[in-house]
């Protein structure tokens, strides 16, 4: 990168796209890529964006555009908040367009459903010879944009690109710690959304506060051996990308992937949830990635499988915490409940 400040390019103006690039641009020049002609409008013209987070205001110096051709050809850094089951159809469009080996970071937290992989092995693939990262960890859209304190973690494989990304994003309010751990951090993000949808089962079923403990703790086993498994570090398991995150999407009401299990867990139709929202839940596409990379591996994810269980095999959800809701002791003699 030169001396003057990188110009960064976001892709993907969701609710978490639109609140990075609402950071960088506070910091240096950035650009929106945006789908719909209308937001980018409404975020050039009102600096909102109405459909992802209305009644937020973004920083005035953020500009959007629905040109993708003209989001990436300037471009120094590009930043993909594409939901993962995308990324790769919208990378490929700017092939042609974007100027060689500029880092590209993922903010995207999901595997591919179809080949497995993480987001930076799709943008290896797609952008070979672009130094690919991942920037992770717990942070809700809605409480970022509205300057609530958070963290998370940046990796790159180099550490001194890290470092100069770092510096585009970290703020007093965002504190962004850096890692090399690229593998470690994806994977963490991409399964803790699983693990969100099983505790949202067990809010929906009405457990209890120490099942839902017993849930997230056992959780965080697994994600740590299959995160181990492929390559990650138990550390940064057990970090902003791994706990960290797991905790807030396990607890937040603002979760989409524990809306969707919890949802289930009240009787409706996975259909009917899906159809009702306008956002991603990263974690369905993921369960079936997720369970086929823990098969290949030989690792033992229960809790993973009970909830590919629910989506993609119609199990009842009752029947996934068989054992774990509370039960009022009948009477010892009389009574017909175990
Ligand atoms: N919302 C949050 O609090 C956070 C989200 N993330 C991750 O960021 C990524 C993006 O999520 P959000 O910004 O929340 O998205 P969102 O759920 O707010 O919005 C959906 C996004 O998907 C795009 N989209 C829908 N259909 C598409 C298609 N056919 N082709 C291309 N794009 C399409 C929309 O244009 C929009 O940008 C996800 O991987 C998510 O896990 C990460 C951290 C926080
Ligand atoms: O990744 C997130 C918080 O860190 C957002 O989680 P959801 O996608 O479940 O809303």
């Amino acid at each position: 990168m030169s001396a003057r400040k990188p110009k960064v390019t976001v892709l993907g103006g969701g609710t978490w796209g639109t609140t990075v690039a609402s950071i960088t641009a506070r910091k240096t020049q950035t650009l929106l890529w945006v789908r719909d002609p209308d937001i980018a409008k409404a975020i050039n013209e009102n600096h909102r964006n109405p459909r992802y987070l209305a009644g937020f205001d973004l920083t005035a110096g953020l500009r959007a555009t629905a040109d993708l051709a003209e989001a990436v050809g300037d471009a120094d850094v590009l930043v993909a908040g594409v939901p993962s089951q995308y990324l790769r159809g919208v990378l490929e469009q700017t092939v042609a367009h974007v100027r060689p080996f500029i880092p590209v970071v993922s903010l995207v937290k999901g595997l591919e459903r179809g080949t497995r992989k993480r987001m930076t092995e799709v943008i290896g693939e797609v952008l070979p010879g672009h130094p690919a990262g991942v920037l992770s960890g717990p942070n809700i859209a809605h409480e970022v944009v509205q300057g609530y304190s958070a963290a998370a973690t940046l990796a790159m494989p180099d550490h001194r690109t890290a470092q100069s990304l770092q510096s585009l994003v970290h703020t007093s309010r965002y504190r962004v710690y850096t890692s090399e751990d690229v593998v470690g951090v994806e994977i963490a993000g991409a399964l803790k959304n699983v693990f969100a949808i099983a505790v949202g089962f067990g809010d929906g079923l009405g457990a209890g506060d120490n099942t839902r403990a017993m849930v997230i703790t056992r959780s965080l086993h697994e994600l740590t051996r299959l995160g181990v498994a492929m390559g990650g570090r138990a550390e940064t398991l057990a970090g902003l990308a791994g706990m960290g995150d797991l905790v807030v999407t396990c607890i937040s009401p603002h979760s989409r992937n524990r809306r969707v299990g919890f949802e289930l867990g009240r009787g409706k139709p996975l259909e009917e949830i899906l159809a009702s929202m306008h956002q991603v839940a990263e974690g369905v596409a993921t369960t079936t990635a997720v369970i086929r990379l823990a098969a290949e591996r030989g690792i033992e994810m229960p809790i993973a499988r009970e909830v590919d269980a629910v989506l993609n095999h119609r199990q009842p959800v009752e029947e996934t915490y068989r054992g774990l809701l509370r039960v009022t002791p009948g009477h010892e003699v009389d009574g017909e409940a175990w």
